[in-house]
């Protein structure tokens, strides 16, 4: 297990408006997959862009574990050697995935279709986090747990089968991360897998696998959903791969620019792919100022310029089907509300509280430590905006969640008094410049001598 990083306790307090243009990191889910791909591919994937936070970083490892040669070319500029489908090695020691949810769990969809066995760890965060979403699938192609932890939890040891049987899955939960195991998982059975969903989640496995040369084809399922279907056994092609910036990292100061008076704040080639653009558009009905500009198309995914400005809210009604169009958004959403007037309704949050920490619960606990009147009604979470945040309470405790920790330094930047968050460490696995691109826009953040 990774050994615990040190807590950094954190201040941000309101210091005027944020001016100025950023770009952000590149996307972490696009970051994973690249790396996953090339280790898929046979030959050389070049990437551009990559998320070099820890949680990517974890999956680069992986990757040469199972036999990849991974290079850090420059910033953002990697090389992965592939040893294409059906190629990789047992790794020698166990897989230590730190925070990374997306990273093990893709992860082990990869091994699960291999006739390979390896050892997947994690930090206490990813450690309570459920596996059997992913187990279950897996075991229908082939694959057995060799020992886990209570509950099919990490650490735990998984024994892909000589030959992985193709599935037709529906997958119970709206996860991307459930869809993209079975899809790779399906890529070293012989025939057709395919994944259903009912309400449709990020594509962005679908699409990149169509971009390495496999056969994938996506059509509408129902109301909301998609049937995805893959041809097992390709030879993936290696591909060059450039990262959008990260709509979940851009979310931070996009908020920051709403909610800190007289702000206006550019971010530059954000991806506007559909099926990420939920916050954007549950701000715009709150009456956000947001502009997009310079609609273009990079590395296969829209992107866009947002020009985000100072606006008043006022509270909405976030319906429970826009969920998997900005499930990482919610803690940051819920900070814009408290600024809003009237009530903001996010309906149907229970997968919030199997993330890196129960968000439905630390974001409610923040929110009344912040002074801001929010209540949890069955899986909604309910803010009543008063149009200003008191802040100056105890610190916000961040159970070991980056979303957490940037969404209350976010909250500092426009309340009345301070906000404290117990820990800024986390920061580091999905958006490590946060703190200097913040300051960047004018934001004060200190960093407190640890505990
Ligand atoms: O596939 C992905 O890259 C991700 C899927 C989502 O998780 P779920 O699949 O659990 O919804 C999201 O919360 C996570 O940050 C990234
Ligand atoms: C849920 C998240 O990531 P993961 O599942 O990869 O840990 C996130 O980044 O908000």
């Amino acid at each position: 297990m990774s050994s615990a990083v040190a807590a950094q306790p954190a201040v941000s307090r309101s210091n005027g408006p944020l001016r100025g243009r950023v770009r952000v990191p590149g996307d972490k889910s696009i970051s994973h997959r690249s790396l996953l791909l090339g280790l898929l591919a046979v030959g050389e994937t070049r990437i551009e862009g990559l998320l070099e936070g820890d949680d990517v970083l974890a999956t680069g490892r992986a990757c040469a574990a199972l036999g990849a040669t991974v290079e850090r070319l420059g910033a953002g500029r990697w090389r992965v050697q592939g040893v294409g489908v059906g190629g990789l090695k047992s790794p020698d020691a166990p897989l230590d995935f730190g925070n990374a949810g997306t990273g093990s769990r893709l992860m082990m969809g990869v091994v699960g279709g291999h006739p390979i066995q390896a050892t997947f760890d994690g930090d206490a965060s990813l450690r309570s986090r459920p596996m059997r979403r992913i187990l279950d699938p897996l075991a229908l192609m082939g694959a057995t747990v060799v020992s886990a932890a209570e509950g099919g939890r990490l650490p735990l040891t998984l024994k892909g089968p000589e030959t992985a049987l193709p599935l037709t899955y529906e997958t119970p939960v709206p996860s991307a991360q459930v869809k993209s195991a079975v899809l790779l998982a399906g890529l070293n059975a012989l025939g057709e897998t395919v994944v259903i969903e009912r309400e449709a989640t990020r594509d962005h496995t679908e699409r990149m696998l169509k971009a390495f040369g496999a056969e994938v084809t996506v059509e509408p399922h129902g109301a909301h959903g998609r049937l995805v279907r893959l041809v097992g056994q390709p030879e993936l092609k290696p591909a060059h791969v450039v990262v959008p910036a990260d709509p979940s990292s851009a979310a931070f100061p996009l908020v920051a620019a709403l909610i800190a008076p007289g702000s206006e704040v550019t971010l530059e080639g954000v991806m506007t792919n559909p099926l990420r653009t939920g916050l954007v558009a549950t701000l715009i009905e709150m009456g956000a100022d947001i502009e997009l500009t310079n609609l273009r198309e990079e590395g296969g995914e829209e992107v866009a310029d947002l020009v985000a400005r100072a606006s008043p809210l006022k509270g909405v009604d976030v319906p429970a089907a826009r969920a998997p169009t900005m499930i990482d958004e919610y803690p940051v959403l819920a900070v814009a509300a408290a600024f809003a007037q009237g009530e903001t309704r996010m309906r149907g949050l229970h997968e919030l509280t199997v993330k890196e920490s129960d968000r439905l619960a630390a974001v409610h606990a923040g929110l009344i430590a912040c002074g801001v009147e929010a209540r949890i009604e069955g899986e909604d979470l309910i803010v009543v905006g008063q149009g200003r945040a008191p802040g100056g309470g105890e610190a916000v405790k961040t159970h070991l969640d980056h979303r957490i920790a940037m969404s209350f330094l976010v909250l500092g930047f426009a309340a009345d008094a301070p906000v404290a968050i117990d820990d800024a460490a986390m920061i580091a696995t999905s958006f490590p410049a946060f703190v200097d691109l913040m300051r960047g826009l004018g934001a004060d953040i200190s960093l407190e001598a640890g505990a």
